[in-house]
């Protein structure tokens, strides 16, 4: 691997907490220990209280850690902050970092002041950022009127703005419609292509990772439950897959096809749910085995629900 973008080793913080009479020690971060690459595209996942946060604000040197080393982007996050500010773009869904009364445009020069960019650097970033968001129509609206999807775009752009290696999203699609999620996850996956960005994200919306990482984490209890594809996540809890087949004719229930689980059967018997293990089959051999006993119009596959996945790797490690 080349120079990680992220490196931890034995990565810990705790919390002293009160629980009714007694003060207790919370360990929120557990030992993790993980490097990201340059580049890479990296879902963060776990339930609520997971560490996700407490992660996030350890590598942008916001928490100092109990334990452990975090280097970020090469620098170290607490000491380093400010130069690490240069490099890092970070993008709280709950939190803004726009100003409140002023319209977009004027937070944008405001940041790209900050900054140090040059006159041409913040016109044609800022022009880039304005086209692929679609914010030209709100730029002069002061962000206090702006819909929630309106200053999530602003949000991100705002973050970005200084072309930083390295993206940290928390929760960056929380509470947008369908279109808003969708025109997000475009523009994140454009920017990674052209500028090679790393992404970092958490989410519990699994559409987020599904279309925006190639490599997941899954935090359990601030200990890391995961480190692997999207695919192989399935695989590690032996989700199945599942072939929906219509049929021409209504059959028989189709039991007995080797590596498969016959669910539902509807339309007396015309279309069919048979669940199968990818690690000891392929859909095309299922289809082949009920084309043999049938006549087969159309069919379709359902891939694992993610969060379904989660839930079994957690309930696994309890
Ligand atoms: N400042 C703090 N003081 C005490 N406990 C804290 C503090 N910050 C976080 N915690 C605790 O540490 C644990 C991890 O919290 P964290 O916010 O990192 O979780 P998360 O995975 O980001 O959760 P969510 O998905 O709800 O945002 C939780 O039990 C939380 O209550």
């Amino acid at each position: 691997m080349s120079t990680p973008i992220i490196e931890t080793d034995g990565l810990t913080r705790e919390f002293r907490v009160r629980d009714a009479l007694r003060r207790r020690t919370l360990v929120a971060v557990d030992d993790l220990s993980l490097r990201v690459a340059p580049g890479e595209a990296v879902g963060y996942i776990g339930a609520n209280g997971a560490g996700k946060s407490t992660t996030i604000k350890m590598l942008t040197g916001i928490l100092v850690p109990t334990r452990g080393s975090v280097t970020t982007c090469g620098l170290r996050p607490v000491q380093d902050r400010r130069r690490l500010a240069r490099q890092v773009g970070v993008v709280f869904g709950q939190r803004s970092q726009l100003w409140w009364d002023l319209p977009v445009r004027e937070s944008f020069r405001i940041l790209a002041a900050i900054h140090g960019l040059s006159a041409s650097e913040e016109a044609s970033r800022t022009e880039e950022l304005v086209e692929r968001l679609e914010m030209a129509e709100f730029l002069a609206t002061p962000v206090r009127q702006l819909s929630l999807g309106q200053r999530m775009r602003g949000e991100v752009a705002a973050a970005l703005l200084h072309s930083p290696r390295l993206v940290i999203l928390d929760e960056p699609t929380i509470g947008l419609d369908v279109l808003s999620k969708q025109r997000l996850r475009e523009f994140l996956v454009a920017e990674r292509r052209t500028h090679g960005t790393t992404l970092l994200l958490t989410t519990h919306d699994m559409g987020d990772v599904e279309r925006l990482c190639d490599r997941v984490l899954v935090i359990d209890r601030g200990r890391l439950a995961y480190d692997g594809d999207l695919p192989g996540l399935s695989r590690t809890v032996g989700a199945e897959r599942v072939l929906v087949v219509d049929l021409a004719e209504p059959v028989d229930d189709l039991t007995g096809i080797p590596s498969t689980r016959h669910l539902t059967s509807e339309g007396h018997g015309l279309r069919q749910r048979l669940a199968f293990d990818a690690e000891a089959t392929t859909a095309a051999r299922v289809l082949a085995a009920v084309s043999e006993r049938a006549e087969v119009l159309d069919l379709t596959v359902e891939e694992p629900d993610i969060e379904d996945v989660v839930r079994r790797i957690y309930a696994a490690r309890r």
